[in-house]
């Protein structure tokens, strides 16, 4: 079994780790530079990106990062861990923070506003669904999230989250009686994959749906196919991903 990292300096460490676990799958928690030789993919969690960053540079591991990364190994962001994989991020607290980098994109820290508007929504995922098989559409929880403004060629659009576009509605009063009844809506884009770079702005560690997740471990197979035939599911054990039943979400806090 391929060794999958997940950052543990602060933030959903143990919540990743336990969806892993789900999957049969041990997460190993990264903290130190050295420890990333062990591990052949990272997932970078939700928190708060400009502590986690303060926290990576005082252990150094900016330089390890980025090299984790520039190899092609999978790494996965999700929320600040999205925010750290961006080449770009606007919204930053004054002074900026570091960047991994290596996601040709850029993302707003905190696009869908304060911790109080944090939100729950149904994401159409097709490439999600084709792929892991399941319902079409995924529940993103949204904690101060992120959101990705601009992406590169090379960047897959794997979710958009529809947002409502109050600049057209209230524009002009001609446009406010036409759309009296139907708010427009615009998407932005919540999820993107450019070769083993994978970023969500939502948390899937805090649902009971494992699809990301097993998702993010196939990629990390396919990446590791050309030296060894691992599968993400251990010999012997039991593939605990999708099985078409629905689930009972995990409560978020508890
Ligand atoms: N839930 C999250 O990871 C929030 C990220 C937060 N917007 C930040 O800047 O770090």
């Amino acid at each position: 079994m391929a060794a999958v990292g997940v950052l543990a300096l602060q933030g959903s460490f143990n919540e990743h780790i336990a969806a892993l676990a789900r999957l049969g799958v041990k997460g190993m928690e990264i903290r130190k530079p050295e420890q990333l030789q062990n591990v052949t993919s990272l997932i970078i969690p939700g928190g708060e990106s400009t502590t986690m960053a303060k926290l990576a540079e005082f252990h150094n591991l900016f330089p390890a990062l980025r090299e984790f990364v520039k190899m092609g190994k999978p790494v996965w962001g999700t929320c600040a861990g999205l925010i750290f994989l961006a080449d770009k991020a606007i919204g930053q607290k004054t002074g900026g923070q570091e960047l991994v980098g290596g996601l040709d994109c850029t993302v707003h820290r905190n696009f869908f506003g304060s911790q109080i508007q944090s939100f729950e929504a149904e994401l159409p995922v097709p490439e999600l669904a084709c792929k892991e098989g399941g319902p079409e559409t995924f529940r993103g929880v949204f904690i101060r999230a992120p959101a990705v403004l601009e992406i590169g060629p090379g960047v897959d659009v794997l979710a958009e989250c529809p947002v409502p576009s109050t600049n057209v509605l209230y524009s002009s009063s001609a446009v406010q009686i036409q759309e009296e009844n139907s708010v427009p809506e615009e998407k932005v884009i919540v999820a993107i994959k450019q070769g083993n770079l994978l970023g969500t702005a939502f948390h899937p560690e805090l649902t009971a749906d494992t699809r990301w997740h097993s998702y993010f471990l196939k990629m990390a197979s396919e990446a590791g196919e050309g030296t060894s035939s691992r599968s993400v599911v251990p010999a012997g054990g039991v593939d605990l991903s999708y099985d078409g039943k629905p689930r009972i979400d995990l409560p978020i806090f508890q």
